[in-house]
Parts: C-alpha cells; sequence; structure tokens
C-alpha cells in the first residue's frame, strides 16, 4: 500500500513519462481500450493497421508472469475506431501492487481513451449458468477492498480523480444496454446474462463453503481481476463495460468430482473467444451513439 513516505511507485509524473513515449512510439491515437483476460488475447486479432508493443520494452510497466496473458499491447483499428488492446493483464496473486496492476488504465486515460471494456474468465455460480455463457457485469464486489487491498488507498492525486469515487454506476447502464441489444442481434440471447462478479484475490480456486459464502453475498461469478481496473478507471472518469466469459461452473457441492484448473480456464476462453469478438465488434463500432454520465465527472461524455 502507499503511504506518505513510501511514496506511490506510480505517480503522475510515471504515468506521464509511460504515456509520453507511448505517444512518441505511435501514430495511434486510441478512444477504446479492451484488457483482454486469460486466453481472449485474439480479441485483437480483428484490428487493422495493427501495431504491437511488448510490455517489457515499455518503461514502468509490469509484465506479464500467467499463462495465457501475452504480454503485448496491440494498436490497431476496428471499424474505423482507432483502439488499444492489452493482449494481457496483471493480477493482485503475481505480486504486483494494485497500482501496477491498474497502471494501464491511467495510462490509457493519459492517451485519451474514453471507453474501457474490460473481459475475463470467471467460475459461474449462479445455477442457471452454463460454462461458455457471456456475463455482462452490472455490478462487482471488491472482497480484497474490504481487506484494504484497494489500488485508490494512499494520497489521492486530484488530477486523476476525486478522493471519494461514486461506484453505484460502475458499469455504464447505457453501455450495458448496448451490449445486451447486441447480443440480442446477433442471436446470442440465450447465453447472455447479467450478473454481479466477485473478486478474490487467489492465486487458490475457491474451497468449497467460501464458494457458498460469495453465492450468498450475491455473486453470480467470481475471478481475480477486473475491479481493480474498473474502480480506477471509474475514478478517473473512463466509461466502463465489463464482460464474463463462464469458463467452469464453481463448485458449490462436495459431491461433485470435477476439479477447475487453469488449463480448462484458457481451453474454453479459446473456444468461445469468437462470440465474444463478435459483440465486441459491434459494440466498438456502435458505443460512441452512447451517451453515458460520469457521477464522478458530471461534464464527461
Ligand atoms: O481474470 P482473468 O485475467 O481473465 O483470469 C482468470 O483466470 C485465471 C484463473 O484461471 C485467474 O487469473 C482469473 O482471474
Ligand atoms: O472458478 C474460478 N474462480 C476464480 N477465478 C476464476 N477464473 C476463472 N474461473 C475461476
Amino acid at each position: 500500500m502507499h503511504t506518505k513516505e513510501n511514496s506511490c511507485c506510480c505517480s503522475f509524473d510515471d504515468c506521464k513519462l509511460t504515456t509520453e513515449w507511448l505517444l512518441s512510439m505511435t501514430r495511434h491515437r486510441p478512444k477504446i481500450a479492451i484488457v483482454c483476460g486469460s486466453g481472449l488475447g485474439l480479441l485483437a486479432e480483428t484490428a487493422s493497421n495493427k501495431q504491437d508493443v511488448r510490455y517489457e520494452d515499455i518503461p514502468n510497466f509490469p509484465v506479464s508472469t500467467v499463462p495465457g496473458h501475452e504480454g503485448r499491447l496491440v494498436f490497431g483499428h476496428i471499424k474505423g475506431k482507432s483502439c488499444v488492446f492489452m493482449q494481457g493483464r496483471f493480477h493482485l496473486y503475481e505480486g504486483y501492487s494494485l497500482c501496477k496492476v491498474t497502471f494501464p488504465v491511467r495510462i490509457f486515460k493519459l492517451m485519451g481513451v474514453e471507453t474501457i471494456i474490460v473481459t475475463n474468465a470467471s467460475g459461474g455460480l449462479c445455477q442457471d449458468f452454463k460454462v461458455g455463457d457471456i456475463m455482462v457485469i452490472k455490478d462487482h464486489i471488491n472482497l480484497p477492498g474490504f481487506a484494504g487491498q484497494h489500488p485508490l488507498c494512499g494520497p489521492n492525486d486530484e488530477r486523476f480523480g476525486i478522493r471519494f469515487p461514486c461506484m453505484s454506476d460502475a458499469y455504464s447502464k447505457a453501455l450495458r444496454k448496448l451490449a445486451l441489444d447486441i447480443t440480442t442481434e446477433l442471436g446470442y440471447s440465450n447465453f447472455v446474462h447479467e450478473g454481479v462478479y466477485c473478486m478474490v484475490s487467489g492465486p487458490n480456486f475457491e474451497t468449497i463453503a467460501e464458494a457458498r459464502m460469495l453465492q450468498i453475498l450475491g455473486s453470480d461469478s467470481v475471478g481475480m481481476s477486473t475491479v481493480p481496473e474498473v474502480t480506477v478507471a471509474k475514478h478517473c472518469g473512463l466509461r466502463v463495460l465489463g464482460l464474463s466469459l463462464i469458463t467452469n461452473k464453481v463448485s458449490l457441492d462436495y459431491s461433485r468430482e470435477e476439479k477447475v484448473n487453469h488449463e480448462e480456464v484458457l481451453q474454453i476462453s479459446k473456444m468461445r473467444a469468437e462470440m465474444l469478438k463478435n459483440v465486441l465488434i459491434t459494440f466498438i463500432a456502435r458505443c460512441h451513439q452512447v451517451e453515458t454520465i460520469n457521477t464522478n465527472y458530471p461534464n464527461a461524455v
């Protein structure tokens, strides 16, 4: 955690330096950022005029350590819209501070991004969900945040956002509606739901008792990411859409024999990435038509 003494390793100046470096490396000026979850890096494939930058070459950037997270920024165009994809995200369990985990979000903001689409692989807790379904994230539970593992802990830099940001509308209602309309138009409505995502720190998958607790708390799916990125995105005035791919059903029953593992998560993600990609392409083409109000920044579009 950052304190005044142990000042932030991702200060405004660090963010500016990284942003300026990236802007000098590319002519792309993205308005939309897409964070690719586990096994979902191929969401970037459809982009045209692509330019890749490896994380290890970007000043101040962390590097990816998890299989299924390639570790590249991919700039490109989708339906004429300038986008940047994170092929690989960072997780708390990798040993990164939440400030490092969310560092790219602030870089996107400083680069001029207005909308962020955060994707992930998650375990289904809601009994109606099947493996391969998509959940449009309606809300989240920041479980590590309750224990003080929160990306906004420490001195607040007003250049990014306010001290006490509102989170009751972290996932834009208008963007969620657009995403749901698109899934209906594409004929996907039978396997698309809205729901609440709960973040756990990981890296272990849940015990059965923990999974039952998360379900009682109102979680429809569980994963080890997304919430820090969304919190920082909302703090700095970005519009947020969250899409979760249900890669496994979480065991809630001691008699269930199946055991979840990361390889299975990656396999399902890769199998269903095409469907998610179709939703994303149409969403990117149309999201500028939707006006949203960010309550932290009433004048932001
Ligand atoms: O949330 P993403 O990055 O999609 O990854 C999910 O998949 C991994 C577990 O298989 C965990 O990292 C979990 O959070
Ligand atoms: O079941 C899960 N639990 C936590 N994280 C996950 N990421 C994919 N599936 C899961």
